[in-house]
């Protein structure tokens, strides 16, 4: 049985899905940290493989750019593949001079300008947070691996390219670490069909300086946030 987007069959993906926006981050994932792995989808390029994790079977998978793209993926993975548990491996911009490129920002919650999740939730305001035991696991996982990690906020907007200068203004007087463009999408998802989710997103650049990650380094830099992910 394959959705409109996953050509998998259903026993083909496994219970816990971690999502990237870059299908060739998901390939360069698997290749390197997964055994007897198989592509399990490639409808519009966008790569998914399940393989093992020490024994464990994982299935990594691409949800694109966007909360409307991530929205599809993730609500077919949980309606039609029974997955429980989604770990977004992303990169997101900050604004803040006290984090660092390729630092991880953990995201407890995430605030947004999409008016998506108020489609869904009769025009209300939804708060998107993080599962807490993925998040405790995160904390006990970061520090027995010794990697150092940002617990906080992150920013989901629709658009990569906007107003820069109001946006660096009030993500900074808010203390908000990170910005995206899927987590607060993922959130509520998870909240609605009641499964587990985490983003994990590694800072590829700062808006502010303008400093960034090449995009190989975007997929070569990922050694320690993809340690986490595995081991949650
Ligand atoms: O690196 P990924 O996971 O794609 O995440 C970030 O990068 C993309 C924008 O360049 C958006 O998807 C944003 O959320
Ligand atoms: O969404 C994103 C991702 C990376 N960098 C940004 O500035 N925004």
């Amino acid at each position: 049985m394959s959705t409109l987007h996953i050509s998998a069959k259903k026993n083909d993906i496994a219970e816990t899905v971690i999502m990237s926006g870059d299908p060739i981050r998901v390939k360069f994932i698997t290749e390197n940290y997964l055994v007897k792995y198989k592509l399990i989808n490639n409808i519009r390029g966008m790569l998914g493989y399940t393989g093992f994790f020490k024994e464990k079977k994982i299935s990594i998978m691409s949800h694109g750019m966007g909360i409307p793209s991530a929205s599809i993926y993730i609500q077919e993975l949980i309606s039609n593949y029974n997955v429980k548990k989604i770990i977004r491996l992303g990169t997101c911009g900050t604004v803040l001079n006290t984090i660092n490129l390729k630092d991880i920002i953990v995201s407890v919650s995430a605030c947004t300008d999409s008016f998506a999740n108020r489609l869904r939730f009769n025009n209300f305001d939804f708060s998107a947070t993080a599962n807490f035991d993925l998040l405790l696991k995160t904390y006990k996982v970061a520090n027995k691996l010794g990697i150092k990690v940002h617990f906080g906020s992150l920013f989901t907007t629709d658009l990569f390219y906007s107003n820069f200068k109001k946006i660096n203004s009030i993500m900074k007087i808010h203390n908000i670490l990170g910005i995206d463009m899927e987590t607060a999408g993922i959130y509520f998802l998870a909240s609605k069909f009641g499964i587990q989710a985490i983003s994990l997103c590694i800072v590829s650049d700062n808006i502010n300086t303008g400093e960034k990650l090449l995009s190989e380094e975007r997929v070569s830099y990922f050694n320690n946030i993809i340690n986490i992910a595995l081991e949650l």
